[in-house]
């Protein structure tokens, strides 16, 4: 066996792991970094890239392109191609980082094998991300299905796609699915995009639904049967969804069965390895970051957390997540983007301290020239600042991020009144909402009212 020292070791080549080892090996540390399968992790093969890629072919195809199903497939795979040299072995050398292409495995609190190599470091990250959890519903060998992870290979177009879950996984590849020409199917056991406003939802269960695709909610998948091309799902309640394909994407669950946890004296939960506030696990010398850990499972919160990593294991500083100014948009059209408290939550925190001010699209005039007037902009306040802010409707994944640096910062809601925005674009339904907070305070008040009427009448 080879042994190697190093001062940090990544096990795990994703969107946290990498961000932590090109961030560590750049600052001078001797950095080590494992990965058993494909460099870029779920994010550039199996995720957010090549999920975005089709959804923006399906987008032409929406819009009258013609597009076939294959070309938009071979698209997903130039789209990977084009950004995988930036996650490659050969840039993380150039950066300095030792790269070994194999699976890690704990022997004991600071020792980790990888193939017959033996690492010893100081520090160690964990940032082997999530697979997708396929649940034990009856009948679900019985049938060929795919999950993100075969999904974006398939070359031939479903005809009827079935989707179980509807999730942002689900409610993207629906919408692509859709747009490529496939009827499609999604079987939702609970709310869709449960995890959002559900009014802001709802606009886009009505976009969707208005593109043919069939939404069952409250649909347990409780049974499946068939044969290929032939596939019947049965929800808990009896409905039966029959189609041609099954795409499974009923959330994940965490990559930790290689890791050998017990060696190193590390403890999970359900939802994945258990991390302080600082990202530590019960072993100190240990972190955890990304999906692995259970948390939001975003890349930019992966990111995100490899900051907190380095600041912690490079500089010995305090370092705290926060979880309240973590943004998320699901990139259907219209998108949905959430940044803090919904409405729901917020209500519950904070009582009537709570002002929700509200801008529709309907009021812009730039959504109106642009025949996109479905949805809204809302904006949690308590005291002057907002806690949080949902937007559905047209690009609302690029509008929330004006209110992601509102929170951040703790701005006020001042800040973002007082910016003026060009007229007539689209990001101005942000300071639209932000003057419907203002404007009771002002339009409303005999107090502003009688202020006015003396200066005018004592103004030259
Ligand atoms: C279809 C889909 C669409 C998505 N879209 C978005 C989106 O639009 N925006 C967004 O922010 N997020 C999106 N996500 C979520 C995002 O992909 C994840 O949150 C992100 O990839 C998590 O990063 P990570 O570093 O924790 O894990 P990963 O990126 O998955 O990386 C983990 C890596 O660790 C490796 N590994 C596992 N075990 C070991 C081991 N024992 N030793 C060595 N290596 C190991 C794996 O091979 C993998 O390469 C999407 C996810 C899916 C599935
Ligand atoms: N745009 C984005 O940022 C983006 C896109 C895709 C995925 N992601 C990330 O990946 C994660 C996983 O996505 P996901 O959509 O798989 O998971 P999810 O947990 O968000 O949604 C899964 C859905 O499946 C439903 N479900 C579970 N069991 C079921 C059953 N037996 N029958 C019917 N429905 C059932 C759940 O009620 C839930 O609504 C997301 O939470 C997110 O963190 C992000």
């Amino acid at each position: 066996m080879e042994q190697i020292k190093t001062d940090l070791l990544v096990i795990g080549g994703g969107s946290g792991g990498l961000s932590v080892a090109a961030g560590a090996a750049q600052m001078g540390a001797d950095v080590t970094l494992l990965e058993g399968h494909k460099m870029g992790g779920d994010c550039l093969n199996y995720g957010c890239v090549p999920s975005k890629a089709l959804l923006a072919m399906a987008k032409r195809a929406h819009e009258g392109s013609t597009v076939k199903f294959v070309a938009a497939k071979e698209h997903v795979a130039r789209v990977i191609a084009t950004i995988a040299p930036h996650d490659s072995v050969e840039r993380f050398e150039g950066l300095g980082v030792r790269v070994i292409s194999n699976y890690g495995t704990f022997l004991s609190p600071t020792e980790v094998q990888a193939g017959d190599r033996v690492i010893t470091a100081r520090r160690i990250v964990i940032a082997t991300g999530s697979s997708p959890l396929v649940p034990p519903i009856p009948g679900i060998d019985s049938v060929p299905y795919d999950t993100n992870e075969t999904i974006f290979e398939q070359r031939e177009a479903p005809g009827h796609l079935l989707i179980i879950g509807g999730g942002p996984i689900g409610m993207e590849m629906a919408q692509a699915h859709r747009r490529l020409g496939c009827e499609v199917t999604v079987i939702e056991g609970e709310k869709v995009l449960g995890k959002d406003d559900p009014d802001a939802a709802a606009v886009v269960i009505e976009a969707l639904r208005a593109e043919g695709i069939e939404i069952a909610e409250d649909a347990l998948a409780a049974e499946i049967r068939g044969q290929p091309g032939a596939i019947d799902v049965t929800a808990k309640d009896g409905r039966v969804f029959a189609g041609t394909h099954l795409l499974v994407a009923v959330g994940r669950k965490p990559n930790i069965e290689r890791l050998n946890l017990d060696a190193a004296g590390i403890e999970t939960t359900r939802a994945g390895i258990k991390v302080d506030a600082s990202l530590k696990t019960s072993n100190r010398r240990v972190y955890a970051i990304g999906d692995v850990n259970g948390g939001l499972q975003f890349t930019h919160v992966a990111g995100y957390q490899a900051g907190i990593v380095i600041r912690s294991a490079l500089f010995g500083l305090p370092a705290k997540v926060r979880t309240d100014h973590i943004p998320w948009a699901t990139y259907t059209d219209p998108e949905l983007a959430q940044v803090g408290l919904t409405d729901g939550q917020a209500r519950e925190r904070h009582g009537a301290k709570l002002e929700v001010a509200r801008f529709d699209y309907a009021g812009s005039d730039r959504a109106i020239a642009e025949g996109r007037t479905a949805g809204f902009v809302k904006v949690m306040v308590v005291k002057g600042r907002p806690v949080g802010a949902t937007i559905v409707g047209h690009q609302a994944g690029e509008h929330i991020n004006l209110w992601a640096l509102a929170l951040a910062n703790r701005l006020k809601m001042s800040a973002v009144a007082g910016m003026v925005s060009p007229y007539p674009s689209l990001g101005e339904v942000n300071k639209r909402a932000a003057g419907a907070y203002f404007s009771p305070r002002l339009f409303d008040s005999k107090g502003v009212k009688r202020v006015v009427g003396l200066v005018q009448r004592w103004l030259p």
